[in-house]
């Protein structure tokens, strides 16, 4: 049986009123759809925690610094329900563009610092958008818990910083990151990699083991850097957007004493990929 598809805000928050009168837990999944494993792992957190939950899908267009890319994102809807339905989803909310962002919204939601560098710097306004999104849908569904991907980090940062802000009353729960056998973060645009390409992307994360096991057993972060961005360029990845060795939480300096991230963003054939792994420096 496929989750229960809500559209209208109204209906969503009548099934939310009657499960708050009850005294039940909400948990929300926010998704853009083409659902995969890693968003089945998020889900499946929230159910274990939650006593509803809400999947939401929004192809948000105010996060796509780039038309193509929003024309070409794949859209799944009813695929998505019926993966959802055996997890025992309570509402796949899919919101009308129009009800999200009717004709006459000014509010955008801009967090600073965290989302300057690496994504921020290459997605001019994404995470504005981001941001003003997530506001919107954590405020939607009245959610007493969210669950975001550690695959999206320099996002789930700014969420974390966001609901601290504003003093939302919701918990971030940050989940895993999910692979395939060889390695590659499950994404929904790797499935715009032909098999040849699809191939060849398992050299990205298999990059950054190699530089994050060198950096930890010491040697410079500068030259392995360097060494595991020629060994990417040379595997075909074009351009190499960024490949940066951040503090964890502020994306700024890595600091001794705290837990570091190596992050990447990287093109192969035309598709974006980006990827993550915690790094404790020596
Ligand atoms: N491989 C994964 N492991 C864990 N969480 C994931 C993974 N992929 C996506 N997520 C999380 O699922 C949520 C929704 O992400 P989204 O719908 O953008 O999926 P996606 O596959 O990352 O798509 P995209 O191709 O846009 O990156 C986010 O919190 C994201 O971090
Ligand atoms: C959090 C999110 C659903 C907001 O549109 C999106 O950025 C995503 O899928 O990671
Ligand atoms: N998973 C992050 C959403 C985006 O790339 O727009």
């Amino acid at each position: 049986m496929s989750a229960p598809i809500v559209r209208p805000l109204a209906e969503l928050r009548a099934l939310v009123r009657g499960w708050k009168s009850r005294g039940e837990s909400i948990g929300v999944v926010p998704t853009m759809g083409a659902l995969h494993e890693g968003h089945l792992s998020l889900v499946r957190a929230a159910k274990a925690s939650c006593d509803r939950v809400i999947v939401t899908l929004f192809v948000n267009p105010r996060q796509f610094n780039n038309a193509e890319d929003f024309a070409r994102y794949p859209r799944t809807e009813h695929a998505d329900a019926e993966l959802l339905g055996p997890l025992g989803v309570d509402a796949l909310f899919v919101p009308d563009g129009d009800e999200v962002y009717p004709p006459d919204h000014a509010t955008v939601i801009s967090v600073s610092g965290v989302t300057a560098p690496l994504e921020g710097a290459h997605r001019p306004g994404h995470f504005d958008g981001v941001a003003t999104v997530v506001t919107l849908l954590l405020n939607m569904t009245q959610a007493d818990r969210a669950f975001f991907g550690e695959k999206d980090w320099q996002q789930l940062q700014l969420v974390r910083r966001l609901v601290q802000d504003l003093k939302l009353p919701v918990e971030i729960v940050p989940c895993p990151c999910v692979r395939a056998g060889d390695g590659l973060a499950l994404s929904s645009r790797n499935q715009r990699l032909t098999a040849e390409g699809r191939a060849r992307a398992a050299t990205l994360p298999q990059a950054l083991f190699e530089a994050v096991a060198r950096i930890e057993a010491g040697e410079p972060a500068e030259a392995t850097l360097a060494a595991a961005q020629a060994g990417l360029e040379a595997a075909g990845f074009a351009p190499v957007e960024y490949l940066a060795l951040r503090d964890g939480e502020t994306l700024g300096e890595p600091q001794p004493g705290r837990p570091a991230r190596l992050l990447v963003a990287a093109w192969l054939d035309g598709v974006r990929l980006i990827d993550n792994l915690a790094v404790t420096l020596p």
